[in-house]
């Protein structure tokens, strides 16, 4: 780890802390998960390599971008360096135009869902790129976030948007494989999450639904002070409308993903197909 200088605390990720760092190298800046094993136990060790595992399949724009791992086994600490992104996460955009009072754009919305839209088919529909070294040959594989937040998508030094933190993450063989505990988020919990604990593609789907309407009605859209209650709103499926500033097209495509039945939400090849080009001109790569 004396490849790299320790620079401030950044955040909280699954399992530790985020850390800037700056590689001594080169001088480039990046981030550091830093994760004391000591602590962990059985099952949260074996996530742990799953979240590596998954990080060396996936190279994507709006992936957050692995570089190394390293432990430390004289202070049981785990470090995984990471890409930097200076613009926080979207957890913060949103906070801080609730506290100006003001609403993003449909075009920056737009925009934004595109991006992560982009990362969850790589992730869901993708091929892995082994690049540690494993030896498979190119296969297609499905990842499964399971924990899309607003907390969980940066803004990079690019300006792109990068889903990150796949430390709840699962990589399945099969595709219609379910990945059986559910973990993350309770708000964004999915309808077939309180009944049956299955999750999958689809429920990733409810989750970028979730994320989607947040960024538009600046909270998410099933609240409550208790779980059970909560669980309730969220079998029921209803959500408020969002604010009329936004089109009828941004708020049909947010209630599609938010259907109740996992079998009605489209999949990411169905909603990119839905996405007009023109929505994203302003953005166009
Ligand atoms: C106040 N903190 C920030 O603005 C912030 C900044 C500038 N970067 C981050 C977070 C990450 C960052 O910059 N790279 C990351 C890679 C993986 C994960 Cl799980 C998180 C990050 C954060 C939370």
């Amino acid at each position: 780890m004396e490849q790299y200088e320790p620079l401030e605390i950044i955040g909280t990720g699954s399992f530790g802390l985020i850390r800037k760092v700056r590689r001594k190298t080169d001088g480039k800046i990046l981030a550091r998960k830093e994760i004391d094993y000591r602590r962990m136990n059985e099952k949260e060790r074996n996530q742990l390599s799953a979240e590596f595992s998954i990080l060396c399949e996936l190279d994507h724009p709006n992936i957050v971008r692995y570089y190394d791992r390293h432990v430390d086994k004289i202070n049981c600490m785990i470090y995984i360096i990471m890409e930097y992104c200076e613009g926080g996460d979207l957890s913060s955009i949103i906070k801080k135009c609730k506290k100006e009072g003001t609403f993003l754009s449909e075009n920056t919305i737009w925009h934004f869902f595109t991006q992560i839209l982009r990362a969850l088919h790589e992730c869901h529909y993708g091929y892995g790129k082994n690049k540690c070294g494993s030896n498979h040959s190119q296969q297609h594989i499905t990842i499964l976030h399971r924990d899309i937040k607003p907390d969980n998508v940066f803004l990079g030094s690019d300006n792109k948007l990068k889903l990150g933190d796949f430390g709840l993450s699962r990589k399945l063989n099969l595709d219609r494989e379910f990945a059986q505990t559910y973990v993350g988020t309770p708000f964004y919990m999915s309808p077939e999450l309180i009944t049956e604990s299955l999750y999958d593609v689809k429920s990733d789907i409810w989750s970028l639904g979730c994320l989607l309407y947040e960024l538009c009605a600046l909270q998410p859209p099933f609240q409550a002070k208790s779980q059970p209650v909560l669980a309730i709103k969220i079998s029921t499926g209803t959500i408020s409308p969002i604010p009329s500033r936004y089109s009828d097209e941004l708020y049909n495509i947010i209630k599609a993903m938010l259907m109740v039945d996992p079998n009605k939400r489209p999949t990411t090849m169905e909603l990119i197909k839905m996405l007009n080009p023109n929505k994203d001109i302003a953005y166009r790569e």
